[in-house]
């Protein structure tokens, strides 16, 4: 997938239960209209959406399950559970948390890499993280890719967007790890992907600003 992507746009395509347009229908036709509009791939959560996306596209697809468990703020691709699902769904990539935070059942994100590894060595895997120090340690933890889409999610980074600086963050990762790294989270506009790409990002995924109307409505309303 990595190859497919590069230097590229994958577009995600996610609706929440409680956004207007949830249902696995909806996310496909969303994912053809970003491989008409030349996406090189797609990020979908849940299986059943991927499954969808799948049978619309001949896109590479970058699957992961969001869940919200009790006491923990971990919510991307958490436990097996999920990983089985993804696994099922024939999805490319597979994306997780992989930040220092504990996970649900104090499942350790090595046993999940590991876990994945041998269902299907096929199946690359993308850390979502959200320091650098996060980042090194998913290198070490034998992850094919590292994305910054948790920088500003985490309670320790919170508030922080992702162009803050002029992507100070995605430089300071860049830097410091050797895989690729894909930039994901609050790129708004055409001119700061281009600029993710010439700082020396491998791929770019962009979400809100492609496939959330209700967002971008609210942009416009809120302006008056
Ligand atoms: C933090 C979190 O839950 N991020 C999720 C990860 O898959 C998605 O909700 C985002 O839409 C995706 O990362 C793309 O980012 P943006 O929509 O800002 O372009």
């Amino acid at each position: 997938m990595l190859d497919r992507i590069r230097e590229g746009l994958v577009v995600s395509c996610q609706a929440l239960p409680h956004e207007p347009l949830h249902s696995p229908f909806i996310m496909s036709k969303l994912a053809l209209a970003a491989e008409q509009g030349g996406a090189l791939g797609i990020r979908a959560n849940s299986r059943d959406d991927i499954i969808a996306i799948k049978q619309e596209v001949s896109l590479p697809v970058i699957g992961i399950v969001k869940r919200n468990y009790v006491d923990c703020d971990v919510f991307i691709t958490a436990t097996f559970k999920e990983l089985d699902e993804l696994l099922e769904s024939g999805c490319e990539m597979i994306a997780m948390d992989a930040t220092s935070r504990e996970r649900p059942g104090g499942v350790k994100l090595s046993q999940l890499i590991a876990y994945c590894r041998e269902m299907n060595p096929h199946v690359q895997l993308m850390a979502d993280v959200s320091t650098v120090e996060e980042a090194l340690e998913a290198e070490k933890l034998g992850f094919d890719c590292v994305s910054t889409t948790l920088y500003g999610y985490t309670q320790y980074t919170s508030g922080r967007k992702l162009y803050d600086e002029d992507f100070s963050f995605l430089k300071a990762v860049l830097e410091a790890v050797r895989l690729p790294v894909i930039a994901e989270g609050n790129v708004m506009t055409p001119e700061m992907y281009k600029r993710c790409l010439t700082l020396g990002a491998a791929s770019v995924v962009v979400g809100g600003a492609i496939t959330r109307p209700l967002e971008i409505t609210r942009r416009f309303t809120i302006i008056a």
